[in-house]
């Protein structure tokens, strides 16, 4: 175990005209370093915040209220990104962490080429003044490439590119200062299905030649299931489950998340087979008592997970590393037999 990021109990509010809604909920989780962590859950579970928690890009009505985000830099230093004023958190944007997201083709600036954007990126985080144009342009040419895009693109404005184009280009500027961490929130969900497999591919050779760690965060199980080493679920704010990938798909001890599997759609198979998980996420204002998930849940006729008393906050390991916040993980278990 090599953790990069530490997540203890990070709690992040957004204050609404009918209450405040915690969107991230007592979230603690490990990621290691070289791994490739897929979170996933429905809209609004909570992921994007998770996001900008880490990335300590939460802006009002938002604020984190607890917790500690603690980051192993590739020096071996411990910092606790919570405790960083803007300037500091500064330095390790783009030199160690970055991010990659939904919207991210808009960052690109219409009125500049792309070759200026990799300088001014390079520019703004060297302050040694360590490299030349000419060098970060042969650096651009070379991250271009293992995007698949040719250099001549470097000469063109974002509008002469297409959607898919642009979000590999920001992928290579993302991956400019050699940072050992990325965020992808949706980074292929505004794209057609054949880019969207397109760019994961490119995404697991990058990682395959740099080792960069990668967090995904995304509701689309099915794009991300064959890259990711770990994956996360969230529901409701909670995180619910953690573990191996191949232990969370098919052996889940999260009855969410073996909803989850139940209702992913796969080209292979029969689609009569698969269900949809009944009801719907509560209103994060009026959760239910006890398990959050109790409601739609196939062992809550049994009575089990209403109580407030119920321990629903704390995961428990139940071997393997896999984590879930179900104390009847063995009966979630038992379904998948
Ligand atoms: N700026 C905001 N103001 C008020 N509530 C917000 C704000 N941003 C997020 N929320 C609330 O926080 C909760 C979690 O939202 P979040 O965007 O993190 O979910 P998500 O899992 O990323 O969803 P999606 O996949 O749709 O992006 C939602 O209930 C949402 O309404």
């Amino acid at each position: 175990m090599d953790p990069i990021l530490e997540i203890k109990n990070l709690c992040i509010d957004f204050k609404t005209n009918r209450g405040i809604i915690r969107a991230c909920d007592d979230v603690t989780v490990n990621f290691n370093r070289g791994d490739i962590i897929g979170i996933i859950g429905e809209s609004g579970s909570g992921k994007t915040t998770l996001a900008s928690g880490i990335l300590k890009t939460v802006r009002a009505p938002g604020r984190i209220a607890s917790g500690e985000i603690l980051y192993h830099t590739p020096n071996g230093e411990t910092i606790d990104l919570l405790k960083l004023s803007e300037h500091e958190y500064a330095k390790h944007r783009w030199t160690n962490i970055t991010t990659v997201f939904q919207a991210a083709q808009n960052v690109l600036n219409p009125t500049l080429k792309i070759k200026e954007h990799f300088i001014e990126t390079a520019m703004a985080h060297d302050t040694d003044k360590k490299f030349t144009k000419k060098q970060i342009l042969e650096k651009a040419a070379m991250l271009l490439s293992q995007v698949r895009l040719e250099e001549r693109i470097l000469n063109s404005y974002p509008h002469q590119l297409s959607g898919g184009m642009k979000q590999r280009t920001i992928i290579a500027l993302s991956l400019l200062l050699e940072p050992d961490m990325i965020i992808l929130d949706e980074p292929t969900t505004a794209l057609d299905v054949i880019t969207q497999w397109y760019i994961i591919d490119i995404l697991r050779k990058i990682h395959e030649e740099t080792g960069i760690t990668m967090i995904f965060m995304t509701h689309d199980v099915s794009i991300i299931g064959s890259v990711v080493d770990r994956i996360g679920v969230m529901y409701c704010g909670q995180m619910v489950e953690y573990g191996k990938v191949e232990d969370v798909f098919l052996k889940p001890s999260h009855s969410y998340t073996y909803g989850l599997m139940n209702a992913v759609p796969s080209l292979k198979d029969d689609i009569t087979k698969r269900k949809a998980i009944a009801g719907y996420p509560p209103n994060l204002l009026e959760l239910p008592k006890g398990c959050r998930f109790g409601p739609r849940c196939f062992l809550s006729k049994e009575g089990l997970c209403q109580s407030e008393e119920i321990n629903i906050t704390d995961m428990v390991d139940v071997g393997n590393e896999q984590l879930t916040l179900c104390p009847h993980w063995k009966k979630v278990k038992e379904q998948c037999h």
